[in-house]
């Protein structure tokens, strides 16, 4: 039985400018007042997490910089996997290369994350692909911003552990998201879902997808799936 939700922020939650939908907003209020646990899983930072979950009304626990942190309920600690040494030295590469090119890369939070880097995406995201193809790092584009994290972390590996220190089934669980680093989340949850505004990659993981993008398209498939909540 559908009891969770995890979702995505940027593009899931927010318009194509990052601005948050507040129809999504009051979504997911509702969903929590009446016992659906929602859990926030973003690129973002754990500063922007923990803020958006007191602001929004979420339980609390979240993920952030892609599976890199995490943290359960309100109170729970901030649980850091990913050794950042690597994804910092992978950067330096990065940095030293298209600096030989006249750019610079315009990096987004580097105090504030604890696993893995971000930058703009005025570089060519196949480039740093293949930059980094023998490194032990995974390079994601998010439509947002490209990221760099030692392999092995996701949103989908730290969905698991959040699952199991809730103790809730990944079956349980409905997913939303909108770009490639949502893909295994999508998978591993029971119902899979994102906004019409995804990627082909996602769209091809998802059991369903919306008929509207963006905060509206989210809307539209917490209505669909809990409508005892959302349409009395
Ligand atoms: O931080 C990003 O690049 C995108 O964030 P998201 O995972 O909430 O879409
Ligand atoms: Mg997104």
């Amino acid at each position: 039985m559908l009891r969770a939700v995890i979702t995505d922020i940027d593009g899931t939650l927010t318009d194509e400018r990052r601005r948050l939908s507040t129809c999504a907003i009051e979504t997911i209020r509702k969903l929590q007042d009446n016992g659906v646990q929602v859990v926030l899983a973003s690129g973002n930072t754990s500063c922007i997490l923990k803020g958006l979950s007191k602001l929004i009304g979420t339980s609390g626990t979240f993920i952030g910089e892609n599976g890199g942190v995490y943290r359960v309920g309100f109170t729970g600690d901030l649980k850091i996997l990913p050794n950042r040494q690597i994804a910092l030295d992978a950067l330096d590469l990065l940095t030293r290369h298209f600096q030989e090119q006249g750019i610079t890369l315009d990096m987004y939070s580097p105090r504030e994350r604890f696993a893995d880097v971000a930058f703009a995406r005025n570089v060519p995201v196949d480039e740093v692909r293949t930059l980094l193809a023998d490194w032990n790092v995974s390079v994601l584009d998010t439509n947002f911003a490209i990221h760099i994290q030692e392999k092995g972390f996701s949103k989908g590996s730290a969905f698991r552990h959040i699952a199991g220190d809730l103790d809730i089934p990944l079956s349980d669980f409905l997913a939303i998201g909108d770009s490639e680093n949502d893909t295994d989340m999508i998978q591993a949850s029971g119902t899979g879902c994102c906004v019409a505004n995804a990627v082909q990659e996602v769209k091809q993981a998802a059991d369903y997808v919306s008929s509207i993008p963006y905060g509206e398209g989210f809307v539209e498939v917490m209505t669909r799936f809990f409508p005892h909540i959302l349409e009395r």
